[in-house]
Order: C-alpha cells, then sequence, then structure tokens
C-alpha cells in the first residue's frame, strides 16, 4: 500500500499524473467486429479501406441524354445539331449506368424533342459533363475512415458505399458502479428517518450511457472493508473502469481508499476542486477505480471532470464537450482561494444581455443541476467576481432554450410553478426561469435590468395598500407596468391541531414556541414586522426569528416535519402539507415588468396563462386564492 492520503492536487495535475500512471498499467480495450448499421458513434480499432469504388460504374448525374461529347461539337442556335436515338444518343436517367461509348450527358433541359426517336441540339456538351466517374465519391482501397474514429451517420453511408458491411472497433467500455454506505437504500416511497434512497448509481449510468459507455450497477454494499474489498475486486474483474461511490472522505467508516489501495494503489486522493474535493484517484489489477465522493453534485463534476476524461483516453476519442457562452453575473460570487469551483447557473436573456445568477451550491442539492443552464468554473486563487463582471461558462442547454426563457423573479408562490407547467403545455418552445428572492429583490432584479418579470407583495404601512408605494419609490424614472396578479391569504402556520393553542401574532414572543421566519426583503417578513409592530410584540423575543428559509414551502415543511411550530405563510403552502392555518390578512401579489418588455412574445405568453380559466381552476385546487382580474394590466 502506498498512497499519500487527502492532498489538495490542482486538477490537471492530478490527471496529468493519473494519465501517465495508467499508461505504466498499459490498459487497453480489445476489439471486435460490428455490423456496419449498428456502428453509430462506436469507434474504429483499425482503419476502414474501401473495397469496392463509389461509384463502381461511371453514371449518369442528370436525366437526359448520353451522347459522344465530340458529335455535339460546334452546336449552336444557328447551327444546331441534330441526334438520331441509338447512333448518336440513349435516353438515360439520374443514377443510370453511362451506355457504353458515350462520354457525356446532356441535361433534359437542353433538349429539343423532334420526333419521337430524333432530338436537336443547340449547345455543345463537354466530354464528361454531367457524369458521375468510377470513384467519384471513393476509390477502391482508398481510406474511407482512419483508426480510433467516431463512427458518424455519415460514416455509416460511406462505408456501405465502399462495399464494407463489418467493421472493426473497439469494445464499449464497461463501467462498474459500486454504491456504499450503511443508511444507502434502494429508492422506494417512505423511507425512515436515517435512510438515504440511492440515486447516485441511476445518474452516473446514464452519464455513462450518454458517453457511449456499458454502465454495470453492483448492489448497494454496506460500510464494511471486507464487503468494500470484495466487491470492487469482482467489479473489476468485470469492468474496464470502475467508480467506487461514497466512502471516500476522512469519516469513521469511509474505507473507498483502503480498499483501493490494499487490492492496488491510491496514487491521489484528495483534489482541489469544490465539490468534489475528497475523489480518489487509484488502479486496481492496472485499470482505473476512480472513489468519488458521495454528494450527488460532487459526484456529477467529479464524472464530468475526471472519469469523462479518463473514458476518452480509454476509448482512444473526445467526447462531446458543452459550448462555451459568455454571460454577465448578476451578483457577487465568492470563492475560496483553495479550489477550483463549479457553480451551477441560471440563465436569462433580458434586454439582449444574457445573465448569469447562482443556484445553490450545497453539493447535495441534485436539483440545482435539473434547473441549471450553464456552470461556471470559478479558478483557485480567485476570491471573488464582481456582480457585473463578463464570465465564461459551459452552456448546458441550447441557446434557442434560453432566448426562449422567460425570467421570473421576486416573491416566491406555488403559482409560479403551476403558470409554468401550464405555459409548457401550451406552447413547448416556452421556458420559465423563477428564482425566489423576495419581493425587494425581485424590486431590484427589475431595477438592474435582470428579469422580465417580478412577483411583489409589499405593503405600505403608511396607507395600508400593497406594492405602489414601492415601485414609486424604488424604480422612480423607469417604465414599469403593474399586472394585477392575485389576492391570497397570508397567515399563520401551525402543526395539525394546532398544540400550542396559538391564536395569533401576539403570540410569537411566547416561551417555548420555536418560530421559522422568511428571508430579510421577502414580503412576508416586511407583513410579519408590520404586524409584530401594531401589536406591540417585541421580535428580539421571537426564539427563531432569525432562523430564515427563502420559501413558504420551506417554511412549511420545517413546521411540518417538527423542527418549527409556527411561521408565516400563504394558505395553500399550509394545505399541501395538511398544517392548520390562522388567517392574519388577504394580501395583494402582483407582478411588475419594464414596459418595455410588456409586448414581447414572451410576456404576453405569460399573462395568457394568467388569465386562463385553467390557471384559475388550478388555483382554486391550491386554495386560498382569489383570482379575479388576474393578469390585468393596471
Ligand atoms: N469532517 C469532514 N467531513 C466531511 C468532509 C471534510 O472535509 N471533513 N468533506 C465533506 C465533503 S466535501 C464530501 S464531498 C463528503 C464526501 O463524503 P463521502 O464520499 O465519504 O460520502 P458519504 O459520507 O458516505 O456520503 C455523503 C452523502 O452523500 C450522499 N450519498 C452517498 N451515496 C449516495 C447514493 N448512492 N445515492 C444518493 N446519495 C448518496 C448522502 O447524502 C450521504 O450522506 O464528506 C463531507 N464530510
Ligand atoms: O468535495 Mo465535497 O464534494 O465539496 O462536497
Amino acid at each position: 500500500m502506498n498512497y499519500s492520503y487527502l492532498e489538495n492536487k490542482e486538477l490537471s495535475e492530478a490527471l496529468k499524473y493519473y494519465k501517465s500512471r495508467l499508461q505504466i498499467g498499459n490498459f487497453k480495450l480489445e476489439p471486435e467486429t460490428v455490423d456496419v448499421p449498428s456502428a453509430l458513434d462506436r469507434i474504429t480499432s483499425s482503419a476502414v479501406y474501401a473495397r469496392i469504388s463509389s461509384p463502381h460504374y461511371n453514371a449518369s448525374a442528370m436525366d437526359g441524354i448520353a451522347v459522344n461529347a465530340h458529335d455535339t461539337f460546334g452546336a449552336t442556335d444557328t447551327t444546331p445539331i441534330v441526334l438520331k436515338k441509338g447512333v448518336g444518343y440513349e435516353v438515360v436517367d439520374t443514377g443510370d449506368p453511362l451506355p457504353d461509348g458515350r462520354d457525356a450527358v446532356i441535361m433534359v433541359e437542353d433538349v429539343i424533342d423532334i420526333d419521337e426517336d430524333t432530338v436537336k441540339i443547340i449547345s455543345a456538351a463537354a466530354p464528361w459533363q454531367h457524369i458521375r466517374q468510377v470513384g467519384e465519391d471513393l476509390c477502391q482501397d482508398e481510406m474511407v475512415v482512419p483508426s480510433n474514429t467516431r463512427i458518424e451517420p455519415s460514416t455509416m453511408g460511406a462505408m456501405l458505399a465502399g462495399g464494407i458491411s463489418q467493421v472493426e472497433v473497439w469494445k464499449l467500455p464497461r463501467i462498474g458502479i459500486i454504491p456504499t454506505g450503511d443508511e444507502i437504500v434502494a429508492p422506494k416511497k417512505d423511507p425512515l428517518p436515517g435512510e438515504i434512497l440511492e440515486f447516485n448509481s441511476t445518474i452516473f449510468s446514464a452519464m455513462v450511457r450518454r458517453w457511449g459507455g456499458i454502465p454495470v450497477t453492483y448492489p448497494i454494499v454496506p460500510d464494511k472493508f471486507e464487503l468494500i474489498k470484495g466487491a470492487l475486486e469482482k467489479a473489476v474483474t468485470e469492468c474496464d473502469i470502475v467508480i467506487l461511490n461514497a466512502g471516500s472522505s476522512a469519516g469513521r467508516d469511509d474505507y473507498s481508499s483502503m480498499a483501493i489501495g490494499e487490492l492496488g494503489e491510491v496514487h491521489v486522493h484528495g483534489i482541489a476542486i469544490k465539490p468534489g474535493k475528497p475523489t480518489i484517484l487509484g488502479t486496481v489489477h492496472g485499470k482505473p477505480v476512480i472513489g468519488v465522493p458521495g454528494y450527488p453534485v460532487s459526484g456529477i463534476i467529479v464524472l464530468e471532470k475526471i472519469v469523462k476524461e479518463i473514458l476518452e483516453t480509454v476509448i482512444k476519442s473526445p467526447l462531446r464537450t458543452y459550448p462555451k457562452i459568455r454571460a454577465v453575473l448578476s451578483r457577487r460570487l465568492m470563492s475560496t482561494l483553495k479550489y477550483e469551483e463549479y457553480v451551477r447557473m441560471k440563465l436569462g436573456r433580458v434586454g439582449g444581455k444574457l445573465i448569469a445568477t447562482p443556484l445553490s451550491r450545497g453539493a447535495g442539492v441534485v436539483s440545482s443541476f435539473v434547473k441549471a443552464d450553464a456552470l461556471f468554473t470559478v479558478p483557485m486563487n480567485t476570491e471573488g467576481i464582481e456582480a457585473g463582471e463578463e464570465i465564461e461558462l459551459e452552456l448546458l442547454k441550447t441557446d434557442k432554450e434560453i432566448d426562449n426563457t422567460l425570467v421570473v423573479t421576486g416573491s416566491h408562490d406555488p403559482l409560479i410553478d403551476v403558470a409554468y407547467d401550464l405555459l409548457r403545455r401550451s406552447n413547448p418552445e416556452r421556458y420559465v426561469s423563477s428564482s425566489h428572492v423576495g419581493s425587494m429583490g425581485g424590486i431590484m432584479a427589475i431595477k438592474r435590468g435582470e428579469a422580465h418579470v417580478a412577483g411583489i407583495h409589499l405593503l405600505d404601512e403608511a396607507t395600508g395598500e400593497y406594492n405602489r408605494a414601492y415601485i414609486d419609490k424604488y424604480l422612480k424614472g423607469q417604465d414599469i407596468v403593474r399586472i394585477r396578479g392575485v389576492r391570497r391569504s397570508q397567515g399563520l402556520m401551525i402543526a395539525k391541531g394546532n398544540p400550542l393553542g396559538l391564536t395569533g401574532v401576539e403570540d410569537l414572543a411566547r416561551g417555548g414556541l420555536r418560530y421559522v421566519n422568511r428571508q430579510k426583503g421577502s414580503g412576508t417578513r416586511i407583513l410579519l414586522d408590520y404586524l409584530l409592530k401594531q401589536k406591540g410584540v417585541d421580535k428580539e423575543k421571537i426564539y427563531g426569528y432569525d432562523r430564515e428559509e427563502l420559501t413558504h414551502m420551506s417554511v412549511a415543511i420545517q413546521i411540518a416535519t417538527g423542527s418549527a411550530d409556527c411561521g408565516m405563510g400563504i394558505y395553500s403552502a399550509a394545505k399541501i402539507y395538511g398544517l392548520d392555518f390562522i388567517p392574519v390578512c388577504d394580501e395583494e401579489y402582483d407582478f411588475i415588468a419594464p414596459a418595455e418588455y410588456i409586448d414581447s412574445i414572451l410576456i404576453t405568453d405569460f399573462l395568457g396563462i394568467i388569465r386562463s380559466e385553467e390557471f384559475k381552476e388550478k388555483l382554486m385546487e391550491l386554495g386560498g386564492y382569489s383570482t379575479e382580474g388576474c393578469g390585468t394590466i393596471l
């Protein structure tokens, strides 16, 4: 056993070193023969040469007549040449073999019929015009593709044209995936506390399949050194590359590195990337074994940035990369000096500018990849990048998707998901990118030109009126359109049966009550502060006042799962989680948009949806909404 433990090696250096170690093992795939029609995307293991020429006979390239060119010399409008069928010409169609003795084809458009067997020509034919000569496409024994080359649809056609029906390709690499962990269980409906549903292997095998490998997923192995070693040994004999998932870190039950070290060699343990720090690069019997960290996002990154590159060296062909795109960073992005960091980003084209906004950076937040449009790599030794800076990203979606995305921000409400779903159903070309930054955050995003639409519900304490005062104050000088949204019931969400016997906001500072709040700048937080002031409740005395969640749903779920007793939110969120609800007020949740976008197709389509009966019916099902006038421009 010879390995160093949890280093912080730069990614490029780690990969270079690892590849040099793999070469020593002289590890390679075996060739196999496959039929050409099933060879798409396979990699040739040897050069392919045409067995026959293509075309293999001289063929007419046009519909017309085949002639001897010299018989037509001198033909003009004034000195036409007359030819007799069988003597001076034969009729040919595109693809027909050139009749013996002929050396040119005249297109039917240039032939004047005199009678059934006689034609008139008014311009001379050049020798070999409109003829596909033998070998025009491929000559016999000419190379169609060299070794180690990906077979494209056109390659398959060229091989068949060249008389090749079978081709020698590298065997598809088999990638073994071993999930590990005592707490990891096969996916099921109702996991117990402490059970973690196993889904990494599903993500990894799908990625491997996309890259043209054969994923081989092994059963979940508990955190027992001997069992992990046994599973690894089996996988290494059956596969070309092995991914040993989780147990990569320095915890009590983290045996991955020990198991690889005992069966083979650990070359690197610890790479300066985030997420993905505890990655292990090892070999067993000369084959690559990669210890991939347990967190799903770390796993995806390690597969994308490391496993993919190792696979490329094994299959001897590059895999497709994501195109690069430049965008403006919407908010400051902090980073650590020690690591190269990968941040999932949302993109939106607003007013001609492509805006990039960072998504959650949690290594366990796999849904951040579902939402991500792009991946941004923050280089090592970077403290942070300022808002407004132009950055380069890897584009995970298509340009078309980005250009067809309505960027909605501001206050969270489940109605945005409802509208998005209906929009996708009515027009599959439309996308919505929604982020929940609170009502004030929404106003600021509109001010900075980062969003098309923002949802807001901001109570003006002076007048008791919603939204207008804030638009006037913070978006002064900007031409803003206010769109009526919904009236919705705000209140206190509490556990079913109201075990603490709460009656209203005045009870929140009571001893023994655990509150969960919304973030600063959210309309709900502003409403709570207003109500507390009205009722003379000291917020300092509320246990949990500083515990912040970003959405109504995440507040509700804390109460439903018992980590908090009460939080403020909308009725629909309480209803989803079966909570009791003490209504406090009805508030006006509206949308705002810069006037310049109001007639854009993205907004008009969105307005069409929120004005629809179907949308209103869905909100009635959610409960707590009044939808009168929804979508009206105010
Ligand atoms: N004291 C320290 N603790 C941790 C450190 C550290 O530096 N010091 N590093 C953290 C980082 S970063 C990572 S990444 C993880 C790596 O942990 P392991 O590779 O040892 O993985 P586990 O602890 O076994 O699992 C972590 C986590 O991943 C999820 N998981 C694992 N397997 C699956 C699967 N097959 N399907 C779905 N999800 C899976 C699960 O949530 C586990 O809890 O260590 C940190 N700790
Ligand atoms: O390395 Mo961990 O993968 O940062 O989350």
